[in-house]
């Protein structure tokens, strides 16, 4: 099947609109876990599968749509320096969706079993489509210093680099079951178009969505143009939605505008609170700009800006997610009006 009608026949099954998962690392940091390791997030999947598993079945009761596997920062490259073999850091990258399909397949026997989990659209009733994305953070992500928020990669870095630092990650998650691929907190162009490449040259078949963050609206955190970066989305065509993450959400109205003006794909979004990294102690820690946390009240406007898929990034949880479902297809829902009226 063709990737863009993938993704359209889901977003058409789920109403028009799908709700992504949130924060994933927060969750796990949420649920006890110390995530200060180069690693990140992924060091659970060697600690804490079965935690894993719960993360991702506690958005999937928040309403998600979309689960986003646990492989954001699970490189080859980054289990080795752990004295991992290759083989086991390839198994492991394998894992992080098999755990992601486990629990969609949990959830969808809980559904069964108890009372089911409908989409009511007229007289039809389905059960809501879930979709496994595997997550592939940036090169700047396994350099596990924060530069996904800068995209600084120095002057020696090439194209061909950064196809070979990917390649085999994308190879693996491609035949993984995942329904697609989520290149997420993508910092500058040379990584995009590194993707791009990578997705032809290796023959990817299932759909992927590129995914950019910004600091300030504008461009991408490198300071790349964001419609530099999705005209080259928009030009792949295994790239099935082009959107922005782990960004705070006062930038994403004007993001969704200018990604709108060069791609007819699906625009995904899903904000982080608007919170600063801080790479040095990976925390977060507050801004001095505006309060962010209640960004669920902006999802009206974002959606008739055009952006068709919703979630969150870091900082958010299971609630953010449970209140962007319930607007979204909770007609009745009292915050739908007041997000309609910002
Ligand atoms: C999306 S950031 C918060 C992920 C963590 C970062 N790559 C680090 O390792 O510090
Ligand atoms: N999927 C990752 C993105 C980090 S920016 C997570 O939610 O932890
Ligand atoms: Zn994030």
């Amino acid at each position: 099947m063709e990737p863009s009608v993938l993704v359209s026949d889901f977003l058409a099954k789920c109403g028009g609109y799908a709700v992504v998962d949130g924060g994933f690392a927060t969750e796990l940091e949420r649920h006890g876990q110390n995530l200060n390791d180069p690693l990140w997030s992924a060091k659970c999947l060697i600690s804490s599968p079965d935690l894993v598993r719960r993360v991702h079945l506690d958005y999937l009761d928040a309403g998600a749509n979309v689960i986003i596997t646990a492989s954001y920062q699970a490189t080859i490259q980054g289990f080795e320096a752990k004295g991992l073999s290759r083989e086991e850091a390839e198994t492991l990258i394998r894992r992080s969706v098999e755990i992601a399909c486990e629990a969609r397949q949990i959830y969808h026997d809980r559904c069964t079993k108890d009372s089911w989990d409908f989409l009511h659209s007229e007289n039809i009733t389905t059960r809501r489509p879930v979709l496994v994305a595997a997550s592939v953070g940036s090169y700047g992500a396994y350099l596990a210093d924060g530069s996904e928020y800068t995209g600084n990669y120095g002057d020696s870095m090439t194209m061909e680099k950064l196809k070979d630092f990917h390649r085999r990650r994308v190879q693996i998650l491609a035949k993984s079951g995942a329904d697609l691929i989520a290149f997420e907190t993508i910092p500058n162009k040379l990584e995009a178009q590194a993707y791009a490449e990578l997705l032809e040259e290796e023959g990817i078949d299932i759909p992927a969505w590129f995914s950019f963050s910004s600091k300030d609206g504008v461009n991408v955190v490198s300071g790349d143009s964001i419609s530099e970066c999705a005209s080259v989305a928009d030009s792949c065509k295994q790239v099935a939605a082009v959107g922005i993450n782990c960004t705070p959400p006062r930038f994403i109205h004007g993001l969704i505008l200018s990604i709108r003006k060069v791609t007819d794909k699906p625009v995904v979004i899903y904000p982080n609170s608007g919170e600063t990294y801080d790479a040095e102690s990976k925390q977060w820690v507050k801004s001095s700009g505006e309060a962010d946390e209640d960004f669920v009240s902006y999802v009206g406007k974002w959606r008739d800006a055009g952006a068709s898929l919703f979630g969150g990034c870091c900082r958010t949880t299971p609630n953010t997610i449970r209140a962007i479902s319930r607007i979204l297809f909770d007609k009745s829902s009292l915050t739908l009006s007041k997000a309609e009226d910002n």
